[in-house]
């Protein structure tokens, strides 16, 4: 059957939903990925604008090869790669009408053979068994999606160890955490290649963390990197949370906000901005009516860009539980906390999730008079 998504047309081998990833019967469209793939178009779109000598772009792990497409679409000379034969038949068909080419190659081994100005890395589940080459083959954008949330967000524990390389909790600010070890994760792989991977925009949505990482092959500013890792420590008792950035954690034996012994610490994981505010604002003019997830997409970005990007964010109704309290409307709740004197604003992770520099304690006073 053919799909339309944001003006381009592709041949797709049935849409199945994310449940029965993996299964390699046929090659893989996602439906709900479509919001993904309309946020990378408007990141392409507002790349080309900051970064003009951006003109290669591949999708590593291409599949159907709508994404490729997409992006071949908007001027970019695209390639499309899989490892599995149908998909790379089914990707030649559907590049041909704007360009590109379709490739039968292995992701690592191709990266690790040139470069291409941008490059997505969209696995099943995680991409770090892809990350060193996709640090070494990106000249300049490294777009990557994740969808083995479990692991990033400490649910599944011993294989966020594993395949994070540091220690990711389970807290309810679970997107978040998951998002901070991605990004610290690709950040250390690409600091390994003495490259600096800074984010310019990311976000979580139902299924997965994207990020998307602005190269600079500079030893210098790779190690700058560095200095913006560091360290959680949450109080599971209390809800307050503290964070410090370094090598070594300074690991508190009870929480210094309510003396609990139940506090767990995080890390190392990514503490510093998690997108450029101004660029995601250029993101977000660059969605298009023509997208089909372009009003998800469009406030999306306009709250990753006004969100205060700080770790880490809280949930109005988990607050509320803890208070004894109804909850209120979130605009009331964060402009209730803004005219206590605080930084607050609302974050994208849900529809209850906020950002403030103010600890628990204090937004339980500050919103006291509320509901
Ligand atoms: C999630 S799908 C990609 C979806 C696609 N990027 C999109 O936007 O619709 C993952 C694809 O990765 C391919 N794949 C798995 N291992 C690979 C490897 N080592 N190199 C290249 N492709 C690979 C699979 O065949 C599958 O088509
Ligand atoms: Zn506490």
């Amino acid at each position: 059957m053919e799909v339309t998504e944001g003006g381009v047309t592709v041949e797709v081998e049935g849409a199945r939903d994310g449940a029965s990833e993996g299964r390699a019967d046929e090659v893989f469209y996602n439906p709900e990925m479509e919001l993904n793939r309309d946020v990378t178009v408007a990141v392409l779109r507002a790349y080309a604008e900051r970064e003009s000598r951006a003109e290669t772009y591949l999708d590593a792990m291409a599949a159907s090869g709508v994404r490729a497409a997409r992006a071949a679409a908007e001027g970019y000379d695209a390639t499309a790669a899989d490892v599995d034969d149908d998909a790379v038949a089914l990707a030649g068909r559907n590049l041909a009408p704007y360009g590109g080419e379709a490739l039968q190659r292995d992701a690592n081994a191709l990266l690790h053979e040139g470069f291409f100005d941008v490059v997505d890395v969209d696995p099943y589940g995680s991409p770090m068994p892809f990350a060193d080459a996709a640090v070494a083959g990106t000249r300049n954008l490294l777009c990557v999606t994740a969808t083995d949330t479990a692991p990033l967000c400490g649910a599944h524990f011993d294989s966020g160890v594993r395949r994070y390389d540091t220690v990711p909790r389970n807290t309810e600010y679970h997107p978040e955490m998951g998002l901070r070890v991605l990004i610290g994760a690709l950040v250390r792989r690409a600091a390994s290649r003495d490259k600096a991977a800074v984010p310019i925009c990311s976000h979580v949505s139902r299924h997965y963390a994207r990020t998307y990482l602005e190269l600079e092959a500079n030893a210098t500013d790779a190690t700058a990197t560095l200095e913006e890792l560091g360290f959680v420590h949450h109080c599971e008792d209390c809800l307050e949370r503290d964070h410090e950035f370094g090598r070594l954690p300074d690991v508190p034996e009870d929480c210094p906000h309510c003396g609990s012994n139940r506090v767990l610490t995080a890390g190392p994981i990514w503490l510093g901005p998690v997108a450029d505010a101004g660029f995601t604002e250029r993101v977000a003019d660059e969605v298009t009516d023509d997208m089909g997830e372009a009003a998800r997409a469009r406030s999306m970005l306009q709250t990753v860009a006004a969100e205060l990007d700080t770790p880490t964010h809280y949930d109005q109704h988990r607050l509320c539980k803890q208070w004894t309290r109804p909850a209120v409307g979130m605009d009331e709740f964060v402009a209730a906390l803004r005219e206590a004197g605080f930084a607050a604003s609302h974050a994208h992770y849900s529809g209850t999730a906020f950002k403030s520099d103010a600890t628990v304690a204090e937004m339980r006073e500050a919103t006291a008079e509320l509901g």
